[in-house]
């Protein structure tokens, strides 16, 4: 029936809402049986499934029929998990800090709100948790589209013992937020290096005469202008209104498609999905003509299509060098296990980084 009337709209709405609660409950106690039979089959306490969260997100989105957006729908979907997975156990998560990150915001796109996020103040402490169990998992950012790969990301991946197990795609948005009310007032500029470099022309024709000063974070910009009152802080809305400052600029990033990739570290593989990614660092043997070449070529006779190359100091021997390489499809597909078995053999140095869901929303 289609109301005519506010009250008759809102009375139907009110008995959906009634509806959509009950049958959420139903969901979030089924949840708990999984958790009931995960023990049972002796699992070991961590209830997060990368790969089963990519297919209740996909399924949720194959199935719209809207008005919702499939995104809108997948958001709501993940919120819901988020709240069923907080029922069989907390999950923690280390991120980048201060709070008011774009990492905080990653976060909470990847795993829902109902998480328990910790902020660290830098990469290397994300991972040191991590390894040591006291977060069960951690969020890192590892490339900007405008401002390439973060380095300390790649450094850490190579050695760490962890497995790569989430990606998350943000869409990077800069503001420019100050305790004064006028653009004119400000007079220094604090944010972190990638963020100031993304606003680069904006900052040119608006602020030309501001002097940049780089910080650790843009949540560290935020929480510094807002303690000191001094200058004016690149940052995200949500610093922006976790700070109580004023938005004096709003989508100043020089390109709007801006986005980072952040990934998801954890301690265990995730399963496949039938939409995966695996990432690798390997390294040639020195001195040998077309040993790169060797190491990529059976990605391409085998038609694995690679969608990331990237080459970092090894930190072994000087004008050594570690490569990392992203690829389309799971490390135990039956296609891509032999391939990387092959490039094993030919390598000095080899290693599976982890292979993860695509990001989904
Ligand atoms: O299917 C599971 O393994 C669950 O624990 C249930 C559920 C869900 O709510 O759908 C919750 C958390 C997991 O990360 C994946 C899925």
């Amino acid at each position: 029936m289609k109301p005519t009337t506010l009250a008759q709209a809102r009375a139907l709405i009110d008995a959906l809402d009634e509806k959509v609660q009950g049958l959420i409950n139903e969901r979030a106690r089924l949840a708990e049986a999984v958790r009931d039979i995960k023990a049972q089959t002796g699992a070991d306490g961590d209830h997060y499934r990368p790969a089963r969260e990519a297919e209740v997100l996909r399924l949720a989105m194959a199935r719209n029929t809207g008005p919702l957006s499939n995104e809108a729908m997948a958001r709501l979907m993940r919120e819901i998990m988020s709240a069923c997975l907080a029922l069989e156990s907390p999950l923690t998560v280390a991120y980048l800090g201060p709070e008011g990150t774009y990492t905080q915001e990653a976060v909470y796109k990847h795993f829902g709100h109902a998480v328990e996020a910790r902020a660290k103040r830098a990469i290397d402490e994300i991972f040191r948790d991590v390894d040591s169990g006291q977060t069960a998992y951690g969020v890192v950012p590892v490339e900007n589209s405008i401002g390439g790969i973060v380095s300390n990301t790649l450094d850490e991946l190579a050695t760490a013992n962890l497995s790569i197990c989430g990606e998350v795609l943000l869409p990077v948005h800069h503001h420019l937020m100050a305790k004064v009310e006028r653009i004119d007032q400000v007079k220094v500029i604090f944010s972190h290096a990638q963020s100031l470099a993304q606003c680069r022309h904006w900052l040119d024709a608006t602020l030309p005469n501001a002097s940049q000063a780089v910080v650790a974070s843009n949540g560290a910009a935020a929480q510094q202008v807002a303690e000191t009152g001094v200058g004016a802080a690149i940052a995200s809305k949500a610093a922006a209104e976790l700070y109580g400052l004023n938005v004096l600029a709003s989508n100043i990033e020089d390109d709007p498609s801006n986005t980072t990739r952040f990934l998801i570290i954890g301690r265990k593989l995730s399963d496949p999905t039938g939409r995966d990614k695996t990432s690798l660092v390997f390294s040639a043997h020195k001195g040998s003509p077309g040993a790169l070449f060797e190491l990529l070529a059976p990605f391409a006779a085998a038609g694995i299509n690679l969608t990331k190359l990237e080459s970092r100091p090894s930190r072994r021997a000087a004008w050594d060098y570690n490569f990392y390489v992203d690829i389309d499809g799971h490390c135990e597909d039956p296609l891509i296990k032999p391939v990387l078995d092959e490039i094993r053999q030919r390598a000095a140095l080899f290693r599976v980084l982890g292979s993860y869901p695509q990001a989904v929303i």
